[in-house]
This record gives C-alpha cells, structure tokens and sequence, in this order.
C-alpha cells in the first residue's frame, strides 16, 4: 500500500519557483530519503503533504487521502520533526509534551517517559534552558509520542552530537521494525545511506531520479586505485567509462563505470604492489546526477 502518492504536485510562490510536476509514492514500511541542496524544495514538499500550504496543481495523498481535504485526520496518523524547532520558551519540557499528546486521544505518558530516557532528555528543565540539541531532542520526542504510522523529518540530526545522533537513528529504525513508514529529508548524504532503503534525488524543484539505494550504487561509479610496481603509461585506461584518471605518488586513482570484465582485463596487464575497489559515497553519486543533469 502507498501510504505518500505524490501526483504532479506542483507548487510556486508568486512567480517563484518551490516545486514542480512531482510524482513519486512511497510505500508502506519503506525508509524514504528524500535529498537534494538547499533550495531544492525539499520543505516545500513536506508543507504540501501537511496540508501548512496548498499546491499550485497536482496532488499529495497520505493513506490514500488527500492531504488538503483530509489535513487533519491524517495528521493524527503522522509524526513531524521540522528542521526547526520553535517553543514557548517558559514552559516546562514535559508540560509541552503534555500538551502535544492531549491532541491524540491516547495514554502517552509511557512512551514520553521512553523516549525521554532514551534520548537523555530531562523533562523537568525549562524549555528556556535547553540547548539547541537538547530542544532537537525535545522535538524528537513530541514527533515520536503518539507512535505514528508515518514519521516525516525534516533535515532531522542538526544539532544532535554523534552519539545522540546514533541514538535517533537505532530509535528510528526500531520504529520502523513496529510498521512505522518514514520519508526523511537530508542534504545529508552519509545518513540517508546508512538508513534508507530508497531515494528520490530532487534539485531546482524536479525529481532527478527515484532509485533504491541498492541500485543508486551499482549503477554509478567505483573508486580504483592501484599502486603499480613502476609508472603506467597513460594511455594504458583510455577506455570509455574511465574518468579522473590521476597518476600521483606512486598510485594510480580514476572512476570507472562500465563492464567489469573490461577493467579488470586492463588491470590484470600491471604488475601491481596492491589495489583498492571504493564504492562510491552517496556525494559521489550525487555529484555524477548534478553535473549530467546541469
Ligand atoms: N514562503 C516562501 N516564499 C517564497 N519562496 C519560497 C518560500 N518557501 C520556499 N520558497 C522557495 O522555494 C524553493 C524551495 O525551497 P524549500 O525550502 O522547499 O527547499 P529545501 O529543499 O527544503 O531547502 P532547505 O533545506 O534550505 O530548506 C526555494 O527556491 C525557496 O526560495
């Protein structure tokens, strides 16, 4: 089941540019990223499918819904974590989370107490007191509280130190395994990587590409890097698929996207000290979709 259907959704401010014509679904128990640079429309995306703002054209539907017309019986359903955090500041932290949960009509407190733990959060402070990670954390927990079937974040880690980092992560991916649905929106690329199963590219407000991470990988480049016994003449990778070739410091390094057979043909020629096959990061694969597309 499709629990995000995005249909030509479109959205401009004025004359200006937010999104445009974008379609992807996500479906039911996925881990979703969703990246793209700033500016991307990646915010404006995830306003459309909270019913904060309207689309221009085309359409968001959440559990199959329309995110305009049923705005607020499926934002019961879905947890929100915004990029920003703001808060009446006096109040204490566990008033305001108090406060979040009386909007569902559920026993909360277990799982605030939970989560609170779990995160390290102290929820006697006044919000005025925390530091920015520790309101992030406050945010975490009003996201998470009423165990939503569909968990949207924001650019979620800023301001989380490593370790609290991790922490939101294995909470994550625990709420997931209970059937939860998350699309997480990153310029991030390392964290997107390490927890998403599928991903849609977005830049300048288009869908660049909607691809499992999986396949994101295979089907782009690998790092080589050789350290030959002697020099290599340079004309020796001149096959196409090779790019970046750099000769430096005793070590070969070039980009090779192409049949592997073909390489490794090419390499097995050398008599080498040692060899090195990298997959590529996710920048890397990032970078390859916006210089073909630029
Ligand atoms: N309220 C607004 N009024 C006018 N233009 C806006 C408004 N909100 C966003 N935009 C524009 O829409 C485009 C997409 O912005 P959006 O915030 O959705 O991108 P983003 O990918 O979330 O980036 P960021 O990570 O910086 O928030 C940008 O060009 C931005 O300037």
């Amino acid at each position: 089941m499709a629990v995000i259907e995005l249909n030509g959704l479109t959205k401009t401010y004025g004359g200006a540019r937010g999104v445009t014509d974008l379609s992807f679904t996500v479906e039911e128990g996925e881990i979703f990223g969703f990246i793209g640079p700033n500016g991307a429309g990646k915010s404006t995306t995830i306003r459309t499918m909270l019913g904060l703002i309207y689309p221009t054209s085309g359409s968001a539907r959440i559990f199959g819904k329309d995110c305009i017309e049923h705005g607020p019986e499926i934002k019961k359903e879905i947890g929100y974590l915004p990029s920003e955090v703001f808060y009446y500041d006096n109040m204490r932290v566990k008033d305001l989370l108090n406060y979040s949960a009386s909007f569902y009509k559920k026993d909360c407190a277990g799982r605030i107490k939970a989560l609170a733990e779990r995160m390290e959060l102290d929820l006697t402070k006044k919000i005025d007191d925390l530091s920015l990670g520790n309101k992030k954390k406050v945010g975490i927990v009003q996201g998470l509280l009423h165990s939503p079937k569909l968990i949207i974040l924001d650019e979620p880690t800023s301001g989380l130190d490593p370790l609290m980092q991790q922490r939101f992560f294995e909470l994550l991916e625990e709420e997931n395994k209970r059937g939860a649905t998350i699309l997480f929106s990153s310029h991030i690329l390392s964290e997107v990587q390490r927890l998403c199963n599928r991903v849609a590219i977005i830049k300048e407000g288009r869908l660049m590409a909607l691809e499992k991470m999986s396949e994101l990988k295979e089907n782009t480049y690998k790092r080589f890097k050789l350290q030959p016994a002697g020099q290599v003449a340079p004309g020796a990778f001149a096959i196409p698929g090779v790019t970046e070739w750099k000769q430096e410091d005793g070590e070969v390094s070039f980009l090779y996207k192409g049949n592997i057979n073909e390489i490794t043909r090419r390499i097995a020629e050398l008599d080498l000290r040692n060899m090195w096959v990298e997959e590529p990061d996710l920048e890397e694969i990032f970078m390859h979709y916006y210089v073909k597309g630029a």
